[in-house]
């Protein structure tokens, strides 16, 4: 073995490989084949000198969003067979490459994408400047977005989906979610509401957009809705750091959860008719991030595929009779959906009914009072709705059946549970699917003496116009507050009203601040409130970057446990700066990076790796244990 004891980089390797890296003597320095650069990549790289390419080498990665599609099926890529519409497999990518407005030639041949992202990848045209979309976000952070289309074989019809078509497409998500800053899932519209909810119940800790779409009429026809929904989706998913389940149809983005479809004949196929849109798309796109959704965990993102199939929903209708539901309430029956009337209603002059209902919850059916009117919620204001709740019901609240029976589905499998946990769960709010609680809403904005008391000296009197105030404003005085570590004001700020994820004028948010000063008290509050661990500055940096750079190794370990990871192109660039410490000796700044999840492999501009500058030894690395 070679005597290294003399070089700093040694003491590093070290302190590295325990506990986790190994440490191998190696005579061939060259990096492990899987590590070396594409050459389309390399030679891109290396022409970094010469002018003429500026425009394609700056680091392109950094201008742009990539987006995963995945394409199970719908009306939206059919087309006639005998008469009938069906799915047509292996057209899309095809006919979407020859639409100028959701493909450019031109830029994927001059950045030679196919290369690094593969034939099934597109890109959007670059947005035209419009004065209006500055404030907006929709050409602010003026990136690219690359969209790779996965086709699933076979495309289906959505009225042909199953709970294990669900669990396939969370899987796929899974498989490939630090890849792609957002996912758009083309589907059919027929059980693209169920398909949402119980996305969305799956998907747990999400913090990236999975945005739902599809059309009413094939994309190939020339009047279709097809091309509009699938560009706003992609715009969304590439842009905004949504981390929602979402389902974006004819000009609007919804909770997915809180979707229906409810017009078999219109482009306004969809309503969500217990929560405003979490977008609109008119001349610009408007995100109402209040009503926003957000984990509030520091946990990593994970897809449950286990799903109850012994589920089932009940609409009530006078005159149903006992043994009807007797029938549908006998085993292996666990979880059912009573779709009531009005406000939760059901006969309280029934004994019969109501007798068969309380048999089966003693059994240890759970069975969910629903609504069957398309708005409001359920409560407990009639005699005929107590009697329900007597009947051992659990009040749905304004939940679409959709999501309560997705929802049944999602709590039933968890086997960790009893029976009583998971009662409990069904009655609590897991992802924004319904308002348990209407007294425990948010204070208003109109609440915020501090608001009030600027609004005032500004002589500002309407709501949109405070508003305005406060989205400019709060911003900078979160991020202020994170500098300094001061809870106490960014709670104060919170009860405002204002969201804690928005970033300054440089898109950096109170998570990148506070990860850069290394406050992780601070950094566990915010990620319990909402921030993103995938916020993006305008510089395409990440708090997790931000945290490495700064050496705050606690900060890193629970940004790493939260599910954060390297944008594109900071992993780019880590390579070279992992040479620059290696160059210098410096085994704390390598230490950290490995720590982030950086591979001490990766080559620099250069095509050297860290340990090649080293010029000694070689890691064979994996990231140490968090
Ligand atoms: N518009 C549509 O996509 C309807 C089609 N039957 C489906 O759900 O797959």
């Amino acid at each position: 073995m070679a005597d290294s004891s003399t070089n700093g980089l040694t003491s590093l390797a070290r302190a590295l490989s325990q506990p986790s890296l190994d440490l191998i003597e190696v005579n061939d320095v060259s990096p492990p084949r899987s590590l070396q650069l594409h050459p389309g990549r390399r030679r891109k790289l290396s022409s970094c000198n010469s002018i003429e390419n500026a425009d394609l080498i700056t680091s392109p990665c950094a201008a742009e969003a990539r987006v995963l599609v995945i394409n199970t099926g719908g009306t939206i890529g059919m087309t006639l067979h005998d008469d009938v519409l069906a799915p047509q497999a292996n057209a899309f990518v095809k006919s979407l490459r020859k639409l100028p407005i959701v493909h450019d030639e031109t830029y994927a041949q001059q950045t030679r994408m196919y290369e690094y992202y593969g034939s099934d990848t597109l890109v959007l045209p670059k947005p035209a400047p419009h004065p209006d979309l500055q404030f907006h976000g929709l050409s602010k952070q003026n990136k690219r977005i690359v969209y790779t289309i996965l086709e699933y074989n076979p495309l289906l019809d959505s009225s042909n989906m199953t709970t294990d078509d669900w669990g396939r497409i969370g899987k796929d998500i899974e498989r490939n979610y630090e890849s792609y800053d957002g996912f758009v899932i083309l589907h059919g519209t027929d059980t693209m509401a169920y398909t949402a909810s119980a996305l969305s119940f799956m998907c747990e800790h999400l913090g990236k957009p999975i945005i739902l779409t599809g059309s009413q009429v094939p994309i190939y026809e020339m009047r279709n809705d097809g091309r509009d929904n699938l560009l706003g989706a992609l715009l969304i998913a590439g842009q905004f750091v949504i981390p929602e389940v979402c389902l974006y149809f004819y000009n609007k983005l919804y909770r997915g959860n809180r979707v229906t479809k409810v017009d078999a004949g219109s482009f306004n196929a969809f309503s969500s008719p217990n929560l405003p849109p979490l977008a609109t798309a008119e001349v610009d796109i408007a995100i109402n991030w209040d009503t926003v959704w957000r984990a509030n965990t520091t946990a990593k993102f994970q897809v449950k595929t286990e799903l109850n199939r012994n589920v089932g929903l009940l609409r009530l209708f006078p005159g149903i009779t006992a043994s009807t539901v007797k029938a549908f309430l006998q085993p292996p029956m666990e979880g059912v959906v009573l779709e009531t009337y009005g406000s939760g209603n059901a006969p309280d002059n029934r004994p019969d009914l109501l007798e068969q209902l309380k048999k089966a919850t003693d059994a240890g059916v759970i069975i969910i009072n629903c609504t069957q009117c398309l708005r409001g919620s359920v409560s407990t204001s009639y005699a005929t709705g107590k009697v329900l709740i007597e009947a051992g019901l659990i009040a749905g609240g304004d939940m679409t059946p959709e999501a309560a029976l997705s929802k049944l589905s999602y709590v039933l499998a968890k086997k960790e549970l009893d029976l009583e946990a998971k009662k409990k769960m069904m009655a609590e709010n897991l992802r924004g699917e319904m308002i348990a609680d209407l007294a425990g809403a948010k204070l208003c904005l109109s609440d915020s003496r501090f608001i009030q008391v600027i609004a005032k000296s500004l002589s500002v009197s309407c709501k949109e116009e405070l508003e305005a105030i406060r989205d400019a404003l709060t911003p900078t005085l979160a991020c202020a507050a994170a500098k300094i570590g001061d809870i106490e004001a960014l709670k104060a700020l919170k009860e405002m009203g204002s969201n804690l994820c928005l970033g300054d004028y440089d898109g950096r948010t109170p998570l990148h601040v506070a990860a850069c000063e290394g406050h992780l008290k601070m950094v566990q509050y915010l990620l319990s409130h909402g921030a993103s661990v995938h916020a993006k500055d305008r510089y395409g940096d990440t708090p997790l970057c931000n945290a490495v750079r700064f050496r705050r190794k606690e900060v890193v370990k629970l940004l790493r446990k939260t599910g954060a990871h390297f944008s594109r192109h900071e992993l780019e660039e880590a390579g070279t700066e992992m040479c620059s410490l290696a160059a210098n000796g410096d085994m704390d700044g390598l230490e950290i990076w490995s720590l982030a999840g950086a591979d001490l492999n990766q080559p620099g501009y250069d095509g050297q790796t860290a340990i090649q500058v080293s010029g000694v030894i070689q890691f064979k690395a994996t990231p140490p244990a968090l």
